[in-house]
């Protein structure tokens, strides 16, 4: 997949600017029936607020269930929001749907497409709902379709349908492109060529809104993101910066031999510089202050404890997570485990 992305005639480019955001959500609320014979009402999204700068990759990123979704099918003018407003390039998906669906291309979770239907017939069919589409040969070399093009559907692997999908979000030239649960289902290589092919799109001027509920994908891709979890936003900003926001706890994790394992055990327990041990398969993790690392080697060097292995555990967008929620996180359960208190150090 090396050939260029066909330059969006209308793309928005980073490098000159655009007045505004290209997406602003402020105070969304959406609810939906209730079940059956109740009703209350069930609130999809409480209260969601982001704005999306052009060209950049922004994230929605939170557990299944979180209101992730919900919140991109606003705007998209596909659902109607209770509260709030939703602006797709100062534009009102609510009122304007047609105007939206001109700059906006939606790649969503679930595909419509009939199972008969070949590669070439659904670029086309697509490609016909708009005045001024992509050019479809060079999105099906880019997006490595060409192969496939008289291929049904059904037959396509779960790689090749991602990426039509893609294909299809990008037929009608958008400026903006929203992207829901790309890599679900897909083997690690076929997730890391999808996550090269964003930031070629991206690289093009297109302005892409991404939703995903795996973490290393955010961390990776996102420029900006904001963590929806039951409706709310409970944080916002690059991954870096969310990262370095949380607090001084640093941990590490050491490999020492059989014979050293309890005599080390006892002697990081005793170090004020550790919080808490506890094993990890073969390995002892130790998680304390800014200094475990330095304390954790001289007091194993003072009792002539030769690790065969100490390596950091680099902090990640899951601990931001955990910190503002205080659950871990689960992507498949909005509603995931407790946190429980620090374990002591003690075995
Ligand atoms: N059409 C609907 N009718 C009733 N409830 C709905 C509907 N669509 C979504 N919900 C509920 O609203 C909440 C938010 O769903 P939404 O799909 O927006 O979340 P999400 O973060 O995108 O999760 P997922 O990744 O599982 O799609 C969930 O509890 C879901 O069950």
């Amino acid at each position: 997949m090396t050939a260029p992305l066909p330059a969006p005639a209308s793309a928005l480019s980073p490098s000159t600017g655009a007045a505004g955001p290209v997406v602003e959500v402020r105070n969304l609320r959406k609810t939906y029936p209730g079940p059956k014979g109740s009703t209350a009402r069930k609130v999809a999204v409480e209260d969601v607020s982001l704005s999306v700068a052009p060209g950049e990759i922004f994230g929605i990123l939170g557990p299944n269930g979180a209101g992730k979704t919900t919140t991109v099918e606003c705007l998209a003018g596909l659902r109607e929001a209770d509260g709030g407003s939703v602006r797709v390039l100062g534009v009102d998906p609510q009122t304007r749907p047609e105007r939206v669906r001109d700059v906006l291309g939606v790649q969503l979770q679930e595909s419509a497409l009939n199972e008969k239907i070949t590669v070439d017939e659904a670029m086309s069919l697509y490609a016909s709902f708009y005045d001024a589409p992509a050019d479809v040969e060079e999105l099906l070399v880019m997006l490595d379709l060409v192969e496939h093009r008289r291929v049904a559907y059904a037959k396509l692997s779960g790689g090749q349908k991602q990426r039509l999908s893609i294909a299809l979000a990008l037929v009608g030239d958008p400026r903006v492109a929203i992207l829901d649960e790309l890599t679900t289902g897909l083997d690690p290589q076929a997730r890391r060529n999808t996550w090269d092919l964003v930031e070629r799109v991206r690289d093009r001027g297109v302005t892409i809104l991404l939703v995903t509920h795996f973490m290393d994908e955010a961390e990776r891709l996102c420029d900006r993101l904001v963590v929806i979890d039951a409706g709310r936003v409970v944080a916002q900003g690059s991954p870096a910066e969310l990262i370095d926001a949380l607090d001084d706890t640093r941990t590490v994790r050491l490999r020492v031999p059989a014979a050293d394992r309890d005599l080390t055990w006892h002697t990081l327990a005793g170090l004020v510089d550790v919080e808490s041990i506890d094993e990890v398969g073969r390995e002892i993790e130790v998680s304390g202050t800014r200094r475990v690392l330095p304390a954790v080697v001289l007091a194993l060097a003072e009792h002539d404890v030769v690790p065969d292995d100490v390596r950091t555990v680099p902090r990640s967008l899951e601990d931001v997570f955990v910190a503002v929620t205080g659950r871990t996180y689960d992507p498949a359960d909005g509603a995931s485990a407790a946190v429980g208190p620090a374990e002591g150090a003690d075995r």
